[in-house]
């Protein structure tokens, strides 16, 4: 194995926008296009590391100017440093918290580069008990199949459980999508509420709830749009959809409010802007405020902070979902190698909010993985496994 430290030689920034192929509406509005940069970085020996920065409104990241103004002062700083582990990744970055966008791309493009160099796909990298992909047709339908139930007792790491997103929409536009879905092989559904009137979401939910079945498993998320009391009496009212969970039901500093909620429904209560930090974390462990937490590297400042944050949760007990922002195809490969070694740990046992690309209209490389019957394969080529970009706007 090569262990000769990488020496960044190079590194390139370059601003994209990608649109969305129907505009996508949750709770925040409506959003048309995808702005982030690609981080391109090139070592001693030539090879190439990609990372992206994204930044969201909503959960609590900086500003797109914010991050490109950090990006650069990194590349003034950064070229001919010498890394050779997770350690020294982790310390070069621990100074840049507040532009979590940033850091998750500087990161990204740096791990991709290690993971190269110790010739490892990244989610190996990320977690030296993995072991080699399972080569054995006969292994991987069996785990195929014990996937596709939502557990996974076996050590397989190679393809990742994952969620549809289905953006807010009419009733019969809900219809057609989850048609449409189903038949593509998700098993897992989620579902953005809390636009307008809750009438209308529990219309939607209950005509989704028939055309899938019962053994279609059904999330929603209301992105902090319902008040403590509007979420009680809308969750009461959803428990005979037997709903796996709800993300975000309020507001996300109101972690008392979403204990109470919490004890008041039988459903389970998923956080997601309300965690993105190991601190808030910690609150939401200490006032018992959520079964489980959704993990997006972009708003945590990266791979590594999420992993030490699932970790941590796993530790308390709560679940975790690992889910993109709906970022471009870089992003969203980083989130799935992390996913697929916390899966090996066997404790992420729910599927992943990481199909989104075919939101997007075009993407930042010419192929990325396509979910196959609700799964996302991954590629056995070291680090992201990404090696051609696209010429993008
Ligand atoms: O979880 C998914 O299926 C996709 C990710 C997603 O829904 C999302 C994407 C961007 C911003 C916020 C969210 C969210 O989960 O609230
Ligand atoms: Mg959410």
């Amino acid at each position: 194995m090569d262990t000769q430290p990488i020496i960044i030689r190079e590194i390139r920034l370059q601003p994209y926008c990608l649109p969305f192929r129907q505009p996508f509406q949750t709770a925040y509005g409506v959003w048309r296009d995808r702005r982030g940069i690609v981080i391109q970085i090139i070592d001693d020996r030539g090879r190439q590391g990609l990372g992206e920065a994204a930044p969201l409104t909503g959960f609590g990241m900086e500003t797109l100017a914010e991050a490109q103004t950090t990006l650069e002062q990194m590349r003034d700083l950064f070229v001919g440093i010498h890394l050779s582990n997770l350690k020294d990744l982790w310390n070069l970055l621990q100074d840049y918290c507040h532009t979590p966008a940033a850091k998750h791309g500087m990161e990204l493009a740096l791990l991709d580069l290690l993971a190269q160099s110790h010739l490892s796909p990244l989610a190996q990298y990320l977690n030296f008990e993995l072991p080699p992909f399972p080569t054995s047709p006969s292994i991987q339908e069996e785990e195929r199949k014990t996937l596709n139930r939502g557990i996974a007792p076996t050590a397989c790491w190679k393809d990742v459980p994952v969620n549809a997103t289905v953006g807010a929409m009419s009733l019969e536009a809900t219809e057609r999508k989850v048609l449409e879905l189903l038949g593509q092989g998700y098993r897992c559904l989620k579902l953005k509420v809390g636009l307008g009137d809750f009438e209308q979401d529990w219309q939607r939910l209950k005509a989704v709830r028939a055309i899938a079945g019962e053994q279609i498993q059904i999330r929603i998320d209301a992105n902090q749009a319902w008040s403590v009391e509007q979420a009680i009496a809308n969750l009461t009212r959803l428990e005979s959809l037997h709903l796996e969970y709800v993300e975000q039901p309020v507001t996300a500093t109101d972690l008392a409010g979403m204990a109470r909620v919490r004890h008041c429904v039988d459903i389970a209560i998923a956080a997601d802007e309300s965690v993105t930090s190991l601190q808030q974390l910690e609150q939401i462990i200490a006032l018992q405020a959520a079964d489980l937490v959704v993990l997006k590297p972009m708003a945590m400042g990266g791979i590594l902070a999420t992993l030490q944050a699932a970790h941590r949760a796993f530790e308390y007990g709560l679940d975790v979902v690992v889910t993109t922002t709906l970022d471009g195809a870089i992003a969203r490969q980083g989130a799935l190698h992390l996913a697929a070694s916390l899966q090996f740990s066997r404790r992420l046992n729910r599927a992943c909010g990481l199909a989104t690309g075919n939101l997007l209209e075009s993407d930042l490389c010419a192929e990325f993985p396509q979910p196959q019957s609700g799964l996302l394969l991954l590629s056995e080529t070291y680090g992201l496994g990404i090696e051609k970009l696209r010429n993008f706007p």
